[in-house]
């Protein structure tokens, strides 16, 4: 785009920049420990993965346009940069991290960091990311050491437990009444601190407890999801998508006996076929071919298992990760069947804003793959005030759901952040 080119409502113009990949050897911290104190992006599974600080640019939209306005941005801003990447693999090069708004009405955000370091397969690198008129030299890393968090609190956040249990009956009515067959219900909870969260406590601590999961931390949005909502890596889409939940006990074997019986319960295995179906639905129409198991397995995660089913494809077309994830989102995992009307009983009766809870978060690439997470088990930093956090849980309710059991699947759900805080 030149200087006289008019800009339209809803584009974004972007910058040029600069990108530098490189191996780096000899760094054994994890990818965490190099985090600054503030402003830090990370994206983090088993160790491998990547993370980030600076603003190098940066988008903020809202709206119904808003996947679309960030596909265009992003696509400018690779149609401009110079990109020089001397390791070439998923991460490497022009990379962005994003978090996406559950509502049209909330705020989502990409950001282009100024410095990441990458981890994958044993392969440790830097990308610096520049502006073109003033090249980056390459970082020191600086391995960092973060305050505990210190006493904290957990008070009610927009309802009581007993006001949402309420809720839930509600919706049990509406969908026992043929409204609809599913809606996922959340709530939250606020943690308050006796000083400023140093959010690279509770993150260091997510990524070593659920390791399985994807440790994430996008703009004071952190927390480590099991639910992977689309991948799209060399052709291949992958999904791996979670509904219908029984808590841990913490003995083992009580926990294998719950497992065979998630696996066998009708109201579980019913919530995950509706959010099954809205996926391989949803990615249809960009797979040459899909693998949609039949069944579901039995994820175990510290504190919860899910019934889980990974769903994959062959790219058919040049639909990139994010436009893959607009088309997924909301999926029946988080908001319910059919969307719509589910969407309108939760802006009806929830009572809150989730903000980007249950909404993509994750990073691409300049050629479109990436991974993009329901951004789920996670906290929303205040913005106002450095000592609180607002963490969230839902649960997919359906004819058979009881509000109680339902209040407590959100309890087990709200742990890796409650621990994680040091609760
Ligand atoms: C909404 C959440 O989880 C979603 C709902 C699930 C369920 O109802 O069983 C399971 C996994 C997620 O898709 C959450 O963790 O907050």
């Amino acid at each position: 785009m030149s200087l006289s080119d008019p800009v339209l409502p809803g584009h974004h113009p972007a910058p040029h920049l600069v990108i530098r990949s490189q191996p780096i050897d000899g760094v054994s911290a994890q990818l965490m420990d190099h985090l600054p104190q503030t402003g830090g992006l990370a994206w983090v599974r088993r160790g491998d993965g990547h993370v980030g600080w600076g603003v190098a640019a940066r988008l903020d939209v809202a709206g119904s346009n808003r996947f679309t306005e960030a596909q265009v941005w992003w696509k400018d801003l690779v149609g401009a940069a110079v990109v020089r990447d001397e390791v070439r693999v998923p991460g490497s090069g022009l990379v962005c991290f994003g978090s996406f708004g559950f509502t049209d009405a909330d705020p989502s955000e990409l950001v282009v960091p100024e410095v990441i370091v990458g981890r994958r397969g044993g392969t440790t690198w830097v990308t610096t990311i520049s502006p073109a008129s003033s090249l980056a030299t390459r970082p020191d890393l600086i391995r960092h050491e973060p305050a505990p968090v210190g006493e904290v609190a957990f008070a009610d956040g927009s309802r009581s437990g007993a006001e949402w249990s309420g809720i839930v009956a509600d919706a049990v009515t509406r969908i026992t009444g043929g409204e609809l067959d599913k809606v996922v219900l959340a709530r939250d909870l606020i943690a308050i601190a006796s000083q400023p969260i140093d959010l690279r406590w509770p993150l260091r601590q997510l990524a070593a407890a659920y390791p399985n999961c994807w440790t994430f931390s996008v703009d004071g949005l952190i927390g480590a999801t099991p639910e992977l909502l689309v991948r799209r890596e060399k052709g291949l889409i992958t999904s791996r998508v979670l509904a219908g939940t029984i808590r841990r006990t913490g003995d083992d074997a009580h926990d294998l006996a719950l497992a065979a019986s998630l696996a066998r319960s009708s109201k579980d295995l019913e919530e995950h076929e509706f959010a099954v179906r809205s996926v391989a639905d949803a990615l249809k129409p960009h797979c040459k071919s899909m693998n949609v198991p039949e069944t579901p397995f039995v994820l175990h995660l510290p504190n919860v298992m899910h019934l889980a089913s990974d769903v994959a494809g062959v790219a058919a077309n040049g639909a990139s990760a994010l436009g893959l994830a607009a088309a997924l989102h909301p999926s029946a995992a988080v908001c319910g069947t059919p969307t719509d009307t589910a969407r309108d009983l939760i802006g009806e009766i929830e009572g809150m804003s989730r903000g980007r809870f249950s909404g993509p978060v994750g990073w691409m690439d300049a050629g479109g793959d990436g991974e993009w997470c329901i951004a789920l088990r996670c906290g929303q930093a205040d913005p106002h005030d450095p000592t609180r956090m607002r963490i969230f849980a839902g649960a997919g309710i359906v004819a058979g759901s009881d509000p109680e059991a339902e209040l407590a699947e959100t309890n087990a759900k709200l742990v890796p952040m409650r621990d994680a805080l040091g609760d």
